[in-house]
């Protein structure tokens, strides 16, 4: 029997119901005990809903409480000193602030950990932070009881822990300049130590994820994995290695005689890997391929991943194993959920549940070929394929035939960006180390409340477009009132910046609850792209005029980039991510030309997945480097010179790609960079990057409210790196998901640590 099991389900719950248990914990409506209660009865629901999906083996140890990588930080006792508690093992208390931080009024406060992208994904981990003497030990019992409960429960399971090299690698050395890599002899102890414990709970195989196989890897990474498993193997248990998001290619060879058990490749980004893994992998082992992508929302062509299927299982008999490509938590949780798609686009699709399903049917397949229910979901899946090759929803020839009439000059400014710069100093006279904020303030429960009450038909379109008015008005006012140079309009009337502007375009779909969680208890829904890609009509105009008519100070228009549109977007398989990017870029150029025209002379292009598109592989780099930055130039491009077009990226490390974010030639790019104090700015520093910058001088997705010196001093920091007069001054992203007093409080502090600057500095 080839077995079926699946590498990760989603946390949050097919209603997010872990999203709201931790945000009503963290207000003080719910104790602990209500939350572990709702854990305890997500995880029972998932693996139920895995194992009715036909799933052998299940796994556990991919629920975690804000992120699977802060959960390792805790079993492993890699807790920074501010965090550590007095006496005793780290509680969720601990756990929560080393995530969202604490709040000065509280023993001095302490920073949260530094987040950033998991991979080329749009979820956010938390980076373990090592110190030079760092200790390892068992710290944290939560894998050990979820897989007694699991058990108890009568599952198989398959506990799933990130391996010694995946979780160095993801960590950041702190406060002394060591080599992580000299950790790991220390912490394989720990590894050990849960080896045993889960033996003697009576677990036979472990899932031990390694995605950095399909990254470029130094020779010592390559060397300490032979060390590492080398040490692991005496320890019990069978073990998986698990790899995704790409192919081992250089590693294969690595990957493949580590001595362990098994291997997990993942055959939806690298399929070209199969044939050379059944050459090079020893007969002992188990096979796992993921033929069912867990990165998007598109049902499976079963007859396609049958194809392998059945080669492998002619050579591989029952040491093939079948499973998604990746963890499901990318993927939304249940499609029977989605009561208002069309027949035939649901038709085309599969969440998380329903991957579960494919796994198993092409499980069975293999075993019983002419199974009445195998011959009914190969039908039907050829169906949908042929369906969509043919739909008009898909294909349009109007959109086709302006992609093929760009030319170089549409993806080119009338001058440089020192001739420009000069005509927008004269035009918008702002002070030396202009304020400003990146678009978002506070999305408040009134606000949602109004939009899902408009949504529901309970406000009329007048009501609610004048409830957005009013906020857009509160905005105006606030900013006014803390002397913000450059003004944004708040971003009230968008549920999502890359939902918000999907719903106005043509081609693309959406669902009502296809909630992917983004980090911690924050969810996005992503929106699909079905088909060709076009504007209707202006989409942001109207609301940023009225703000523009509420004040004398600049308004920025505020729009999200072809990248990030399609980076956070679920698109289509059957054309290039590159035709995708350009036919966004030509819709919103259109709204970058409508916004000058109604007289805008700021706008902002948000590109903040710029560098999370870039493939995981150099060999890769410059291709995506081309299309990336030419689509952003075609959106910037259609405006005069005297309009200033600003990006904003976040969660960005920048080294890599600077010289692109500097051929997209924005006037002005603010980033994130407090976390990680300013060190983002090397990159910018060492190219010598010829624009404006704002570098962020405090960090949003905490409460915490840094006071104007610590604000200050990051500005000194970054006036050491970057010529003053290039310097702009903001937070590092949105506010939507902050408090208004706690904004407002921040950017009193924010405005008063740029004006000492100008005083000191100027
Ligand atoms: C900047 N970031 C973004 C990323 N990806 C995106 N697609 N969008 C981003 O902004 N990736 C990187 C970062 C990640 N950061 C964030 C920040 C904030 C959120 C967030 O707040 N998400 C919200 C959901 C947003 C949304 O769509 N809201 C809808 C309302 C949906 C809803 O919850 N409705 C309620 C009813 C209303 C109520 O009572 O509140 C319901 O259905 O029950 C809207 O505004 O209309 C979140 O809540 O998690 C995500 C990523
Ligand atoms: N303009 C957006 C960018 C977030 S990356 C915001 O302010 O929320
Ligand atoms: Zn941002």
């Amino acid at each position: 029997m080839a077995l079926s099991h699946s590498l990760g389900f989603p946390r949050i719950g097919r209603d997010r119901e872990l999203k709201k248990a931790l945000e009503a914990h963290w207000k003080g409506e719910l104790d602990e005990a209500g939350l572990r209660a709702v854990g305890k009865r997500l995880r029972a629901e998932h693996w139920q809903l895995q194992k009715d999906a036909g799933i052998d083996l299940l796994p556990v140890g991919d629920f975690a409480w804000y992120d699977q990588v802060l959960s390792h930080s805790l079993a492993f006792g890699v807790i920074p000193e501010r965090f550590r508690p007095a006496a005793g093992k780290p509680t969720l208390d601990t756990l929560f602030a080393m995530a969202r931080g604490i709040s000065a009024t509280c023993c001095g406060g302490a920073h949260a950990q530094e987040m950033t992208k998991w991979f080329d994904t749009n979820y956010h981990y938390l980076v373990p932070e090592f110190s030079a003497d760092q200790q390892f030990a068992l710290s944290w019992e939560q894998l050990f009881e979820e897989v007694d409960e699991a058990r108890a429960l009568g599952h198989s399971v398959k506990p799933v822990l990130i391996g010694p090299l995946t979780y160095l690698w993801l960590g950041k050395a702190k406060g002394g300049d060591f080599d992580k890599l000299e950790l790991l002899e220390s912490l394989l102890p720990v590894y050990g130590e849960i080896f045993q414990r889960l033996a003697a709970q009576g677990v036979e195989w472990v899932q031990i994820d390694e995605p950095i196989l399909v990254l470029d890897l130094p020779q010592e990474w390559k060397n300490a994995f032979e060390r590492a498993y080398n040490l692991i193997q005496r320890e019990p248990c069978k073990k998986l290695i698990a790899t995704y998001f790409g192919g081992l290619e250089d590693n294969l060879g690595l990957a493949a005689n580590l001595p362990v058990d098994g291997l997990h490749i993942d055959l939806v980004r690298a399929p070209e890997q199969y044939p050379t893994i059944l050459d090079r992998l020893p007969a002992y082992k188990v096979l796992s391929l993921g033929v069912v992508n867990g990165r998007n929302v598109w049902r499976c062509d079963l007859e396609k991943a049958l194809e392998v299927l059945r080669h492998a299982h002619e050579r591989l008999g029952e040491r093939l194993w079948v499973a998604p490509s990746c963890s499901l938590l990318h993927s939304p949780v249940d499609l029977t959920r989605e009561d208002k798609l069309d027949a035939e686009l649901k038709g085309w699709l599969a969440f998380a549940v329903q991957k579960c399903q494919e796994v198993a049917l092409l499980g069975k397949a293999l075993e019983a070929p002419q199974d009445a229910a195998v011959h009914a979901a190969l039908e039907a899946s050829r169906a949908v394929q042929a369906a969509r090759a043919a739909s008009t929803r898909i294909h349009k020839p109007e959109v086709q035939a302006r992609l093929a009439a760009i030319r170089p000059r549409h993806a080119q400014r009338q001058s440089s960006f020192a001739e420009r710069i000069e005509q927008q100093r004269e035009c918008l006279q702002l002070p030396l180390l202009p304020t400003t904020t990146i678009g978002s303030f506070p999305q408040t429960s009134a606000i949602r409340l109004a939009r899902q009450s408009f949504k529901q038909s309970r406000l009329s379109a007048a009501e609610y477009t004048e409830a957005m008015y009013s906020e857009i008005r509160h905005a105006v006012q606030v900013q006014e009132r803390l002397g913000l140079d450059v003004l944004v309009h708040g971003e009230a009337e968008r549920n999502d910046m890359v939902e918000y502007f999907a719903e106005q375009l043509d081609g693309y779909a959406f669902t009502r609850f296809g909630w992917v969680q983004s980090y911690g208890s924050r969810c996005v829904k992503p929106a699909v792209i079905v088909g060709d890609l076009s504007r209707p009509k202006a989409m942001t105009v109207e609301w940023i005029k009225y703000a523009q008519g509420l004040t004398d100070k600049v308004m920025k228009g505020m729009l999200t980039g072809p990248v990030t549109m399609l980076m956070w977007s679920f698109p289509r398989e059957d054309v290039s991510r590159e035709v995708q990017a350009r036919q966004l870029a030509l819709a919103i150029r259109d709204e970058v030309v409508d916004l000058e025209a109604a007289g805008i002379k700021i706008i902002q292009i948000d590109e903040a997945a710029f560098r999370e598109g870039l493939p995981l592989r150099q060999a890769a780099w410059q291709h995506y480097l081309d299309w990336a930055t030419e689509a952003f130039r075609l959106t910037a491009s259609g405006v005069r010179d005297e309009t200033q077009i600003h990006t904003h990226m976040c969660y960005s490390e920048f080294n890599d790609v600077i010289e692109s974010i500097a051929a997209m030639d924005a006037d002005v790019i603010t980033i994130e960079t407090s976390r990680s104090d300013m060190e983002l700015l090397e990159a910018f520093e060492r190219f010598d990057y010829p624009n404006e910058i704002g570098p962020g001088v405090y960090d949003i997705h905490s409460p915490r409210v840094p006071d104007s010196a610590e604000m200050a001093g990051l500005l000194r920091k970054a006036a050491r790196r970057i010529p003053l007069e290039r310097l702009w001054v903001n937070p590092d992203c949105g506010l939507k998901t902050r408090a208004w007093p706690e904004t407002e409080a921040a950017l009193v502090n924010m405005v008063a640590a740029a004006r000492q600057l100008r005083v000191e500095l100027a």
